[in-house]
């Protein structure tokens, strides 16, 4: 029987990236088998705020990237023509604390799924998600896919091992392996864990008085953000290519985590003035002069990331992917949302 239907799997369904990608993948016709843990099946509100988690054409499955037995039934069942692995232990704050569970799953993980494909069908196209984590203390600006890696936390060296063993089964296997370099990417989606979903929903809680202050680490980090909707367009794009390769995404702007602060209290009608300095810098409501925003040294890490900003260049020139959404529409698409459902009573 010839098959009409393109099939991809998704590892990490639940998270912001999976939800997106499953969403332009099935308004493409695709059909989109999406994995998730155990402990994150009650996460599904990110597909169900996309309005796709009962889509005809999407199958939930449990999965476990650890195990090569799970990675082999996973690809045997669900006979894909692409494999996107987004799925990891993605926060890097986190992989301080838990190095092991953060290289078996972000590291080893990958490699158990490109042994699957190896060894059932070695023509499936393969998406691995890496992350300018990997360039950490950059030894470039701005960094680009050539530009050497110097990987910060526990969770960069894992996505480092995941990113090479990419390029070594593409090498050594011709398998169609292909590793997107993203820069941070945030939307209504993100996860609170991180900082800019944690602002804006913080934001959101002091307009509606139900908190009082905004707690954060450190200020000074330079993050190049853009729009996680319009990253996943990128990675499709990769697998489409004629060829296997490496691409940087990322808007080549860069700031610091103060002016998002800053940016989002704006989007939210206050102005916002920061004084004071190291652990006493304080962000200050210039109409109240209540104090909204302060610094807890427990949300700094052991080794920072100082500063981020990723030039797309090749992705342009190659896949004709380019960022469009600013950072200033994006934080305000951010805080709209956040308002919205803290409004409603419930925010995730
Ligand atoms: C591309 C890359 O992007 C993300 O990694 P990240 O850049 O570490 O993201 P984040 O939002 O946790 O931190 C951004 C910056 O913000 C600083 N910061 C200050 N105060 C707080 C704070 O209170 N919370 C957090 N989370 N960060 C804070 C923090 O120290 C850091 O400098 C992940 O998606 C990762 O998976 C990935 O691949």
């Amino acid at each position: 029987m010839q098959k009409t239907t393109k099939r991809a799997v998704i590892t990490g369904i639940t998270g912001q990236d999976g939800a997106y990608l499953a969403q332009l993948l099935l308004e493409k016709g695709y059909h989109v088998t999406g994995t998730f843990r155990r402990a994150s099946s009650t996460n599904f509100w990110r597909i169900e705020e996309l309005g796709i988690q009962a889509h005809p054409n999407l199958s939930l499955v449990e999965y476990d990237l650890t195990d090569l037995a799970s990675s082999l039934r996973l690809i045997q069942t669900a006979q894909p023509d692409e494999v996107y692995n987004l799925a990891a232990q993605s926060f890097v704050g986190v992989s301080f604390d838990q190095p092991l569970t953060t290289a078996s799953i972000t590291g080893l993980g990958a490699v158990n799924l490109l042994e699957a494909i190896r060894l059932i069908n070695p023509k499936i196209r393969f998406y691995q998600a890496s992350t300018s984590e990997m360039f950490g203390k950059v030894q470039a600006i701005p960094q680009v896919e050539e530009t050497p890696f110097y990987p910060r936390s526990p969770y960069g060296v894992a996505k480092l091992y995941a990113h090479w063993m990419t390029i070594n089964y593409r090498e050594s296997y011709g398998i169609f392996g292909s590793s997107g370099i993203l820069f941070n990417h945030e939307s209504p989606l993100r996860g609170r864990e991180f900082v800019t979903r944690k602002i804006t929903d913080s934001v959101a809680k002091i307009v509606l008085n139900k908190l009082d202050v905004l707690e954060l680490g450190n200020l000074d980090a330079k993050r190049d953000w853009g729009f996680a909707k319009e990253y996943v367009e990128g990675m499709w794009r990769m697998l489409q290519a004629d060829q296997p390769d490496t691409y940087v995404l990322a808007t080549n702007r860069t700031e610091t985590v103060r002016d998002f602060v800053t940016m989002a209290f704006k989007a939210a009608g206050i102005t916002l003035e920061f004084q004071g300095s190291g652990e006493n810098e304080t962000g200050v409501c210039t109409k109240s002069g209540k104090t909204l925003v302060r610094i807890s040294p427990k949300f700094y890490r052991p080794a920072e990331v100082e500063l981020l900003i990723g030039d797309p260049a090749k992705a342009k020139r190659e896949l004709g992917w380019e960022p469009k959404t600013t950072l200033e529409e994006l934080c305000q698409m951010m805080v709209d949302a956040d308002l919205r459902r803290n409004e409603q009573g419930f925010s995730f």
